[in-house]
Order: structure tokens, then sequence, then C-alpha cells
């Protein structure tokens, strides 16, 4: 059996890299090879079928990429494939994979928890009177802009906050989906950005949702309004966000995602009082980590013996 497994690349295993926990269950089906051990024994490198792609490493560069003549599958660990050019891959013959849902509990918990600490932050200021009171978060108006699973995952937190929900998504959702979490859809982006409280990304990043709130759309939300960012760092054009804390015409900000990632210490945003950042770690529980790698497993199988691949990525 074991000879048989087919051969995998992963980037390392530990601290820089994945859980010993998720390698175990790929080693369950796969010969795992460390981008390491691939480096010093290039031979390896006809019997990678799969690169298992993990925080976007092993970097999947045009040498990583025309060095592996078996690869057949690149499984994204994570719903995100903005960093993936996947018409490319595809024209090269390599399937791509990624695993959406598995990821949507956690992510929304990361968005309600940003929300709620950025909150927290004002009071604590506040005890040492550097800043106005907190915002009470019952009962405001969650706005969330994208509203896939994720979205609607944040949206049902938001109503056990007894919030008003807007929504803004390129399609409606169903009359029984907004029913079962009291959403309200916007179809102007803009109306919702003028009544939210607190304004929550969660759209993927795709050339038309790459800075889509810039200085105008900042402009049109309260001054009381924060915005939190679960999606990608590029949604928000950071230079105007900066410059929207600074002159405090939104309230504040809490984002899990930035760019670069992480941000160089004499960044601006980092310097700011009325900002919480934290460094992408939207699905970094126990338990989400092990349904990601379960699916990246369950995706590369698939495409090794030519089946369909339950996740599979098309071109857009
Ligand atoms: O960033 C996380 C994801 O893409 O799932």
């Amino acid at each position: 059996m074991a000879q048989n497994r087919p051969c995998a690349l992963i980037s390392e295993v530990g601290r820089e890299g994945l859980i010993q926990e998720a390698v175990d269950l790929m080693k369950q089906h796969f010969e795992i090879i460390t981008h390491r051990e691939f480096l010093q024994n290039p031979s390896l490198s006809s019997k990678i079928q799969v690169v298992f792609l993990w925080d976007n490493k092993p970097k999947p560069d045009s040498s990583l990429i025309s060095s592996l003549p078996a690869l057949k599958v690149i499984a994204n660990g994570g719903v995100g494939i903005d960093h993936l050019d996947v018409p490319r891959l595809n024209a090269l013959g390599i399937r791509v994979s990624n695993t959406p849902h598995v990821v949507s509990n956690a992510t929304a918990d990361m968005a309600m928890g940003l929300l709620l600490a950025s909150e927290t932050q004002f009071r604590e200021q506040y005890m040492k009177r550097q800043c106005e009171m907190g915002f009470e978060v019952t009962g405001s108006t969650l706005g969330i802009i994208g509203m896939g699973h994720i979205g609607f995952k944040i949206a049902q937190r938001g109503r056990g906050f007894d919030m008003k929900i807007l929504y803004h998504n390129r399609n409606k959702r169903s009359c029984e989906d907004e029913q079962a979490v009291g959403a309200v859809y916007c179809k102007n982006m803009e109306d919702l950005l003028r009544e939210a409280d607190f304004v929550v990304l969660a759209v993927n990043l795709t050339p038309q949702t790459t800075g889509l709130i810039g200085h105008k759309e900042l402009s049109l939300m309260k001054t009381t309004a924060t915005l939190v960012n679960i999606s990608r760092g590029r949604v928000v054009d950071q230079d105007a966000l900066v410059e929207a804390l600074q002159k405090r015409t939104i309230r504040a900000a809490a984002l899990d995602v930035t760019y670069p990632e992480p941000l160089p210490r004499d960044h601006p945003l980092l310097h700011l009082p009325n900002i919480i950042i934290t460094p992408h770690i939207g699905t970094d529980t126990l338990a989400t980590t092990l349904k990601m790698v379960q699916t990246m497993v369950d995706n590369a199988l698939a495409a090794v013996q030519g089946q369909q691949i339950p996740n599979e990525v098309k071109p857009l």
C-alpha cells in the first residue's frame, strides 16, 4: 500500500507550515515530501502529483511549476484563490481546488470577534479618558458586503445580537435566506454604507472588488461607524483608510487582513489608536484546520484518480 501512495509536496511541518495532525491526515493517502526534501533531492520532482498549498506555500511560481512535470492538482487550503492564476495553471493541465464552506464558521466568528473587540478597545481607552465611550453592538446596524457562505454566517451571528442586518451582494439572496436572518438587500452599496454602524467585508478578492472601499466609500460611512475586514486586504484602499481613521471620518477599523501581510513595522495603520489588526487568523482553529486539510485531501485524491474534484476552482 505504502509504495502505491501518490506523492504530494507541502511546505514545512511545524511553526512555519502545517501542524503535525494535518500532515498525519495527508499521510493516510499520500507520500508527503516537504519543500526542503524536494530541494535536496530534485529527482523527486517526477513523482509529485499534488501540491498542498497552505498560506500560499510552497509558492507555486513558474520555477516550481515547471519543475513538477507530473503535477495534476494544486489543492489550496482556504477558500480564497486570488493568489493563483487558475487559467494559466489549467492551460498547463494543472487543476486547482479550494476548501469552501468548511472555513465559514471560524471566519464568521472572527468577524464578530473583531467587531466586539474594537468596541472593547474603546471602553478600555475611555477608562483611561483617552477617547469616547463604547458603542453598543446590540441593536445596532450590521452591513455585510458579500453575502456568500461566510457573509450569511456573519448575519446569523449578528441576529444573535439583535442587529438590524443589511447586505450588499452581486445577487439578491432568496426570500427564505433573507427571512432566516432578517436581512435586507441593498442593491446599491452606498445605501448600506450610509446606514450601517458596522460594515463587514466578506467578498472574494477579484478585479471587481480590488479597492472596493476607497475614499468615496469611506466618506459615505457614518462618523460613528466601524469597518471590519475578514476578506482580503486589497479590497480596501489602505491609504484612504489611514486618512479616514486619522481624521476620524469613521470611528474605527478592525482588520484580519492587510497588504502586505504582515504590515511593515512603520506602517501608519499599526500606529493608530482606533484600529485592531490581527495577522490573518480567521480560519486558525484546530477544528477548521483539520476540516480544511481533509477537504484538501479529498480534492487531491479525486484529481489523482482522474475523477471529478469536489471543489474544483474553475476560471471565472
Ligand atoms: O483566508 C482564508 C481563506 O481564503 O479561506
